[in-house]
């Protein structure tokens, strides 16, 4: 039975058991009904912890019903299965000889090898594979757990996208070349030399712009990634092709230089989860418990792999995990802290770990290798959050834009929702005056690989037909002309202030990261006079420069130096008639006649003045409107306030205290 007291702080570093109170990961197992809720809260409720009972008539529950199921059974596991593995974006793990009737776990052998036999036979129904991850023993016999993963082909691969932050020096960069060049690091900086992307990272050893690196896996699990014998590149395309999961890594900068950089990769890269590195050596400190409030107020789950074991007094080792463990469950973040020591530990927490409250936590060296096999486990086991469906309208946001000779434009992102085909069109936009305009796409790659489409959940790169890259910037879409698009100038939100020195109150402008949107926009209204630290407020805010688009719902990060929101979008207010748009537009181009566009353009159309482009601020109305909102700023910065634009309080870090409020809030905000 697991225990939940402390254990004893091991002598040898890196082997260390776990922290003061630390949850192992069996007390997730499914015998974990007598165990107390070590947070003293509710339970964890996985949703399912049992290969489940089925929502129709039949009872499935019985740890014997895969021994020798009617006809209706079989029926109903496998229409169970399906589901499952359509939740599960293409896998689930599975689990034989549990039943969640209340009766004991385990089966002798006999019936175990026929649970087993009907579970492949439906696994053949559904063409997907099944891999067996443990096998475990209980009072009543055998328990299996097996990994049933939907076939691809050699043109498919499931997705799943991990965000990499952590302070300075916690061993980012460096962990992801050992896992993806499979060569061990020599404690100086030899890994990481292979992903640095600029001279200066290579020089400074500082990661300063967002990178993707790919680990991929094979049907059993196996890494697949071969770095070139010469050169120690990796060859992008074989490696998607041999994979049945392609990670896809966003590296982040940990520097607090590059903060904006790594918002823009938390929001506008769509990570499925995130990965939290901690130096042992270091412990929590600098942008550690930033990023971990980034990632909570976003609403990602956040896993944690402490590095540098190899070199680090167990003593030390020990105090990084206690601080650990109680910054996570502090009530801020609200996270069940799991160590995560072999492999059960690593099959129980995959499954539990898309609720967002389990929190794992690895301790590994890049040096020596320990537990990274622990890690590369758990990695292959996790799938993606974006579930797709097939008749959902297609929406592609835009991260990046190239010109590639040869090619031409070409435009990469994340595929938000349903399919996009090769030769499809779609609506591109909004651009300055909020328009969409049909763009064709010429060709797919997903991965540096070419392929005839894309899904909801999947990052692309499309090459468009007829379009200036110059006309196309990050934050833009693609979406399926049935969605009919409106760009936004204004929207409301409900925010929550992480961190401000002073008081926020209308007029005041700040960066939205929203999605990959990247705009700077102003506070005209909301529902309170002034805001502090730790307030939420309804904020009515304008894009400065051009409309957007934008859903209800979406989560925005709203921060300008040390000022930092969080928040969710409530209401769309004053979007952009395309039509009259698109009238303004060519009538502008056409006849360099101001007199007619606008609210006179409509109403000759019969069409009723919306909140249209006869709104849309001209230059120089948006000129006097950054004017007057900078020397509003200015005014503000000069009597203690804040400083304005983007510019940043250099020097000093955050306080603890500060820092701490900021999780605290910034968890409360995301719960
Ligand atoms: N001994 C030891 N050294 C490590 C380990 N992991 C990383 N290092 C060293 O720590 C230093 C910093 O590692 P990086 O990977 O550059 O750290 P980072 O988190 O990516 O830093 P930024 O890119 O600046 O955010 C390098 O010299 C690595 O060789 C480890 O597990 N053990």
């Amino acid at each position: 039975m697991a225990s939940l007291s402390a254990t004893e702080p091991a002598v040898c570093p890196g082997a260390i058991a776990a922290a003061e109170s630390i949850v192992p990961a069996c007390m997730f197992a499914p015998d974990r009904g007598c165990v107390e809720d070590p947070c003293g809260e509710e339970g964890f409720d996985d949703g399912e912890d049992t290969n489940g009972d089925s929502a129709d008539h039949l009872d499935l529950s019985n740890k014997l019903v895969l021994v020798s199921p009617t006809g209706e059974q079989y029926d109903s596991l496998l229409r169970h299965l399906r589901e499952r593995i359509d939740e599960g974006c293409g896998e689930t793990i599975y689990v034989v000889g549990m039943g969640s009737d209340g009766g004991d776990y385990g089966l002798d052998e006999k019936d175990m090898e026929a649970s087993v036999a009907t579970v492949r036979s439906l696994c053949e129904q559904i063409e997907a594979d099944l891999i067996l991850l443990r096998e475990r023993t209980d009072t009543g016999g055998q328990i299996r757990d097996y990994l049933i993963r939907r076939c691809v082909g050699e043109q498919d691969f499931l997705e799943v996208r991990v965000a990499v932050v952590g302070n300075v020096d916690a061993g980012k960069s460096t962990l992801l070349g050992v896992l993806t060049h499979g060569e061990l690091d020599n404690g100086r900086g030899f890994a990481r030399q292979k992903l640095f992307r600029h001279k200066h990272e290579m020089e400074s050893g500082r990661t300063s712009s967002v990178g993707n690196d790919i680990l991929g896996f094979d049907q059993e699990g196996q890494v697949v990634n071969k770095p070139d014998s010469h050169g120690g590149g990796l060859d992008w395309t074989k490696i998607c092709e041999k994979s049945s999961k392609v990670i896809t890594f966003i590296d982040l900068a940990g520097h607090e230089k590059y903060l904006k950089t790594t918002v823009f990769g938390m929001t506008g890269h769509l990570p499925d989860f995130c990965m939290l590195m901690v130096g042992s050596n270091a412990g929590i400190v600098g942008m550690t418990k930033e990023h971990l409030g980034l990632a909570l107020a976003l609403n990602v789950p956040v896993f944690v792999v402490v590095t540098k074991i190899d070199m680090c007094p167990a003593n030390v080792l020990q105090e990084t995990l206690k601080l650990l463990q109680r910054l996570l469950k502090s009530p801020g973040c609200r996270k069940i802290p799991v160590l995560v020591q072999n492999k059960d530990d690593v099959v129980v927490t995959a499954s539990n770990f898309c609720s967002e409250r389990m929190c794992p936590i690895f301790q590994i060296s890049n040096v020596t290798g320990e537990n990274m096999d622990l890690l590369k486990m758990f990695l292959n086991l996790l799938s993606s959050r974006t579930t797709f469906s097939n008749d959902e309208p297609a929406e592609f946001q835009i991260d990046d834009t190239y010109s590639v000779p040869g090619v031409g434009t070409v435009v990469s992102g994340t595929t938000l929702r349903g399919m996009i085909r090769l030769n499809d069109t779609l609506l591109l936009g909004p651009d300055p005056l909020g328009t969409f305009i049909p763009i064709a796409v010429k060709s797919i790659h997903r991965k540096r690989m070419p392929v005839r489409e894309v899904r909801g959940g999947q990052t692309a790169s499309f090459a468009l037909k007829k379009i200036k890259r110059s006309s196309i910037r990050k934050g833009m879409v693609m979406v399926s002309p049935k969605l009919m698009p409106q760009a936004i100038w204004e929207f409301e939100a409900e925010i929550l202030v992480l961190h401000h020195p002073t008081t926020i109150s209308p007029r005041y402008q700040a960066m939205v990261h929203c999605g990959s949107i990247r705009q700077t926009a102003t506070i005209l209204t909301m529902n309170k006079d002034c805001l502090r630290t730790g307030d939420k407020a309804t904020v009515h805010f304008r894009f400065i420069k051009t409309p957007e688009y934008l859903h209800c719902d979406q989560k925005l990060v709203f921060r300008e130096g040390r000022t930092k929101a969080v928040g969710t979008i409530t209401k769309l207010l004053q979007s952009v008639n395309t039509q009259a748009a698109k009238t303004q537009q060519s009538k502008t181009q056409a006849h360099k006649k101001t007199s007619k566009d606008g609210p006179a353009a409509n109403e000759e159309a019969g069409r009723p003045p919306s909140p249209s482009a006869a709104q849309l601020p001209t230059v120089a109305d948006e000129e006097a409107l950054c004017k007057d909102v900078n020397t509003e700023n200015k005014l503000k910065a000069g009597s203690g306030g804040r400083r304005r634009g983007g510019q940043r309080h250099r020097g000093k870090g955050l306080s603890p205290a500060a820092v701490t409020a900021a999780v605290s809030a910034g968890a409360a905000g995301s719960s």
